[in-house]
């Protein structure tokens, strides 16, 4: 997306070339996962979809190529759309910081313009016992965190000096007006097209910077008179966020905040394994799974790949506008769960397998990523009929199961 394009009309685009960047871990199983959805959709839809697979992060370190070769950043900057599964793990946690595989993905974001990261949260139906929320609190979820991801502590100065002989570390949060501006006007529009509700997230009682985007958003709020817009202080927006998660709507973030609350906000839809993120800003946006690469579970096909084919379900929507390819697959992991198929994360809550199945509740069957994704695929055809339109407006009907994201006009 280039700024300012979102709403411009284009011509249907009936092919795109999409960068697969596995990385480490279950990055790899969870990114293959989500290229067979998005292939399979599309071509039911009548399109096509090219793969390019580049390496980043661990693996390219072990290849000697370094944490994100220039190679695999110029094939995303010429390509319709990137998906990445995750990077990093104990293997690489001892190099120095600016070698480690999430140096790469940092570097990535910023060569891709991504300054815009958004991260839907929202509690599948069927999906209420697999939280550790009690069902009333969790139930009716349905908000995006939008986190500033090209500034604050991840790019500010760092290092450590000697201090009278101590060791003196430091991490430097800097904000300018112009990198507050351009990703609250983002949030402030997504607000608008759902629940009219835009929350600051900061740390303004403490932290200047934080005053600058308390003021900045007080300044950009006239302008979208429409918008409900409140503040909240990080501290007590994490109570809020597992306390009564229904209140919220759009919360906008500085980058670490937005990065800590996302993993908490996992909780309420079930499962860090079940967000998808966007990250968009630039000439081609990156789409990947909030989760990490899980090394606990690596190479044991039980990764849950639903964050990631979400968030390819995102790219589709977002980079290709291909709507009825995101609806497609947004329905049919809709289905899937519905009907009882979870990975291990799923049943960590309060679910069991093999309850329900009374009631018209069907039975919980615990899958691994293969099965799942199987699954998924299996049910793409149901869901395959529709119009864009159609299949816009039956998720918009369901509780807003596009998240209200505005298109955002791909490259070209
Ligand atoms: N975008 C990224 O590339 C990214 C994001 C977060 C963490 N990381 C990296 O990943 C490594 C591990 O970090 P971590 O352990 O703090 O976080 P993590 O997200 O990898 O794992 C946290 C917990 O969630 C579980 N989990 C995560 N994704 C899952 C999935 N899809 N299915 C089932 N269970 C899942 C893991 O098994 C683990 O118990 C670190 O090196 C970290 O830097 C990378
Ligand atoms: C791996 C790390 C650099 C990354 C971040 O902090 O942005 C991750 O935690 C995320 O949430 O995408
Ligand atoms: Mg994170």
């Amino acid at each position: 997306m280039r700024q300012g394009e979102g709403m411009r009309a284009r011509p249907e685009r009936s092919a795109a070339h999409v960068v697969l960047i596995g990385g480490d871990g279950i990055g790899p199983e969870v990114v293959e996962a989500a290229a067979q959805c998005l292939e399979e959709a599309a071509n039911l839809a009548g399109r096509e979809v090219r793969f390019t697979r580049a390496a980043g992060g661990g693996e390219a370190i072990d290849r000697g190529l370094g944490p994100m070769p220039d190679a695999t950043i110029q094939a995303c900057l010429h390509s319709d759309g990137v998906l990445l599964g995750a990077v990093g793990g104990p293997r690489w946690d001892r190099l120095p910081g600016a070698l480690r595989p999430e140096a790469g993905l940092l570097e990535l974001r910023r060569a891709l313009g991504a300054f815009a990261n958004i991260r839907p949260v929202r509690l599948f139906e069927g999906l209420e016992d697999a939280t550790p929320l009690r069902p009333e609190v969790a139930r009716g979820t349905d908000l995006v965190i939008v986190r500033e991801l090209l500034g604050g502590l991840y790019y500010g100065a760092r290092g450590r000096r000697d201090q009278d002989g101590r060791i003196l570390a430091f991490d430097t949060m800097e904000y300018a007006d112009v990198e507050i501006d351009r990703v609250a006007r983002f949030a402030f529009e997504l607000a608008r097209k759902r629940r009219r509700k835009l929350c600051l997230v900061d740390k303004a009682n403490i932290l200047e910077t934080s005053r600058l985007w308390r003021e900045r958003v007080e300044s950009l709020a006239g302008e979208y008179p429409d918008v409900e817009c409140t503040y909240q202080y990080v501290d007590s927006c994490a109570m809020k966020l597992v306390q009564s998660p229904r209140s919220l709507d759009v919360l906008l973030c500085e980058n670490t905040f937005g990065d800590i609350l996302s993993d908490e906000a996992a909780v309420l839809a079930g499962s860090l394994g079940m967000l998808a993120s966007a990250s968009i800003g630039g000439p081609v946006g990156l789409y990947e799974p909030v989760h990490g690469t899980a090394p606990d579970i690596a190479g044991q096909g039980l990764a849950n790949p639903i964050g990631a084919i979400l968030s390819a379900a995102l790219l589709a929507r977002l980079d290709l506008q291909w709507d009825d390819v995101a609806a497609m697959i947004e329905e049919a992991v809709a289905a899937t769960l519905q009907e009882g198929f979870r990975t291990r994360d799923l049943v960590a809550g309060r679910a069991t397998e093999g309850a329900g199945g009374g009631a018209g509740t069907p039975a919980v069957r615990v899958v691994g990523t293969r099965e799942m994704t199987a699954q998924i695929l299996e049910r793409l055809p149901l869901f395959a009929s529709r119009t864009g339109d159609d299949a816009r407006r039956t998720t918009r009907g369901d509780g807003g199961r596009d998240h209200g994201i505005p298109g955002t006009g791909g490259r070209r």
